[in-house]
């Protein structure tokens, strides 16, 4: 068993707030792994650190079993909350650049944007400007980025928010297929849907993860029927303490 992530003992406090507080996370490979939470949990600081785009201030990080090198970070797709885009650039000048800083040129490029926006479905949108695009289109368009190099693992920050619920369920089946292709995901959402649909799901709650496992186990742990409910049966729980 391989293990594309894993974070030891993570801290990390902005000024005197403590955002992660001795949190501990390994993915195994071909997961989808829900982070949820109340929003101010830590669930974006986490990914952050995980990526290398923000320090831990103490704690271990492995990518594929490895300290973090460059070469690590290329096997990542990230999609970030906001979304990273020119606008005043086409959607496949977009996916060009991304495209290009991953090392890919020529007709293997243009066939693999053809291939990713066809998969977020913005196959035909491909020369519009990113200025005239919706939300929900921008969104597709980051996650198109994030998967332009075939990354082996995926951080994808709310890759949902915004998007009406037909898309929504065609990214989730895309998610689905990489997952079954071999890589690893760890989604952050608010969506109870999309939470029972990941392989675990962690819960974050005031910088700690307080309850981990696949959806279905933690529904039978806290004695209740729906995702929801593992929520507020984790959060009475803590309470009691
Ligand atoms: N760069 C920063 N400087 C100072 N405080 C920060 C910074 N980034 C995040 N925070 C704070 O850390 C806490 C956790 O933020 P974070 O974005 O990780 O939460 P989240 O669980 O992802 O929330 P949401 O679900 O709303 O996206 C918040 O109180 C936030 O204000």
């Amino acid at each position: 068993m391989s293990f594309p992530v894993k974070g030891e003992h993570l801290h990390k406090k902005f000024k005197n707030q403590i955002v992660l507080s001795d949190v501990s996370l390994t993915l195994q490979e071909g997961e989808i792994y829900g982070l949820i939470g109340p929003s101010g949990a830590g669930k974006t600081t986490l990914v952050r650190i995980l990526l290398g785009l923000e320090k831990a201030d103490s704690g271990k990080i492995e990518l594929f079993e490895q300290r973090p090198t460059l070469n690590a970070f290329r096997s990542l797709g990230y999609m970030a909350q906001s979304d990273a885009l020119y606008s005043e650039l086409s959607a496949y000048q977009n996916l060009s650049f991304f495209a290009s800083i991953q090392g890919l040129h020529g007709k293997a490029k243009k066939s693999r944007i053809l291939e990713v926006a066809k998969a977020v479905e913005l196959d035909k949108d491909l020369k519009k400007s990113v200025a005239q695009f919706s939300g929900g289109m921008k969104r597709r368009l980051s996650l198109a980025a994030a998967l332009i190099h075939q990354p082996r693992l995926y951080l994808l920050d709310e890759p949902t928010v915004g998007l009406d619920p037909l898309i929504r369920k065609k990214l989730w089946t895309l998610f689905h297929y990489l997952k079954e292709k071999g890589a690893t995901i760890i989604v952050t959402t608010h969506v109870m849907d999309e939470v029972a649909q990941c392989s675990r799901v962690g819960l974050l709650s005031e910088g700690k993860i307080i309850a981990e496992g696949a959806p279905k186990a933690l529904m039978q742990r806290y004695h209740v029927s729906s995702v929801e409910d593992i929520f507020i049966a984790v959060e009475k729980e803590g309470a009691k303490k």
